[in-house]
């Protein structure tokens, strides 16, 4: 092995495990001019030896040549959508459906319903391959050349996985914030909220302009998979986790519909402080056995749903009217 292949490879592994800790682990184990400063040595010596370049190279993330337009991409699995609820007696009428189809108490999954748009990312032997929009549920746009430039994205896994997983891509409030800034300053229209900030980024053609809008995304149930039996969702998301994919840390297992709608009123009152913005709360039956038992309706699993909080700004009209009284 030649010196150059054996320090691109060095200084690949090396920063990739750097931005692992920064984007997936949200826990920076070097300054950003140290990584900055090795990203630079690596980017010479793959110019000079293209040949040595690896295609998990960060260098990956800055974005390549714009397409000429979006391919369209068949999914394997469909992307389903997830029936609402609106309150805690409709979480209880969905409690009481899912006890009517089962033999047993279930356990229930709740996670955060990130206010992003829904991609699919499918990997062979380890490797990031495609990853798509979710689109009508059957049939997406390409959008692997942006999804590439998400830093928490990874392109190999820990193991050679051969898998699709289904996650929400994300703009942080502080990201949308900055955009908008700059946005006004340019005298540019403004993004509405950071879900339509987002959805915008990554439906450009030109991946450069996803690379520079600090995107970021949690993964939040497997598609498809080869050679890997799982018994359940919560088994699921531990094992995507090994893989190196980040998952929301604030997903919790629940053994009571009355355990759900406490940890539903629990985030009313702590979206405000979150990072991110979400739209509510999807409670899921953790068992797979279960999940199969109930089934699903034409267009959504009966064993999940999506407790729908009011829209945000709603919320904050009615504060800035309780302040005005
Ligand atoms: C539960 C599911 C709808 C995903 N599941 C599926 O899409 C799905 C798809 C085919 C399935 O099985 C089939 C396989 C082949 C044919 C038909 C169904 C099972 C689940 C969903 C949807 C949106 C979510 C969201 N925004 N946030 C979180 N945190 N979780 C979410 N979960």
């Amino acid at each position: 092995m030649t010196v150059s292949k054996k320090e691109i490879d060095r200084l690949t592994d090396l920063l990739n495990g750097y931005a692992y800790a920064y984007y997936v682990e949200d826990n920076p184990s070097v300054p950003d001019s140290e990584y900055d400063k090795l990203l630079h040595e690596l980017m010479e010596l793959e110019e000079k030896n293209p040949e040595h370049k690896r295609d998990d190279s960060p260098t990956e993330r800055v974005g390549g040549e714009p397409l000429k337009q979006f391919k369209k991409v068949e999914h394997t699995v469909p992307m389903l959508s997830l029936s609402n609820a609106f309150d805690a007696d409709e979480l209880r009428d969905f409690d009481r459906r899912v006890k009517s189809g089962l033999d047993h108490d279930p356990t229930y999954m709740c996670e955060l319903k990130i206010d992003g748009l829904a991609v699919t990312l499918r990997y062979e032997n380890g490797r990031f391959i495609q990853g798509a929009t979710r689109g009508d549920g059957s049939i997406g746009e390409d959008i692997t050349h942006n999804l590439k430039t998400i830093p928490s994205i990874p392109l190999r896994l820990k193991e050679a996985a051969t898998l699709e997983v289904r996650g929400e891509a994300f703009m942080p409030k502080k990201s949308f914030e900055r955009l908008n800034e700059a946005k006004k300053e340019r005298e540019e229209a403004l993004f509405a909220n950071p879900r339509n900030a987002a959805a915008g980024s990554l439906r450009q053609l030109d991946p450069k302009i996803a690379a520079d809008r600090s995107l970021d995304i949690f993964i939040y149930s497997i598609g498809a998979i080869e050679g890997k039996q799982l018994s359940s969702h919560s088994e699921g998301l531990d094992y995507v986790r090994e893989l190196g994919f980040k998952t929301n840390k604030e997903a919790e297992r629940c053994e009571t519909i009355e355990e759900v709608i406490a940890y539903c009123e629990k985030w009313v009152e702590k979206r405000a402080d979150l990072p991110y913005e979400i739209d509510g709360i999807v409670v899921k039956v953790d068992s797979f056995d279960d999940q199969s038992d109930l089934g699903f309706t034409a267009k959504s699993p009966r064993w999940a749903t999506a407790y729908k909080f009011p829209a945000e700004e709603v919320v904050t009209t009615l504060r800035r009217i309780e302040l005005s009284i």
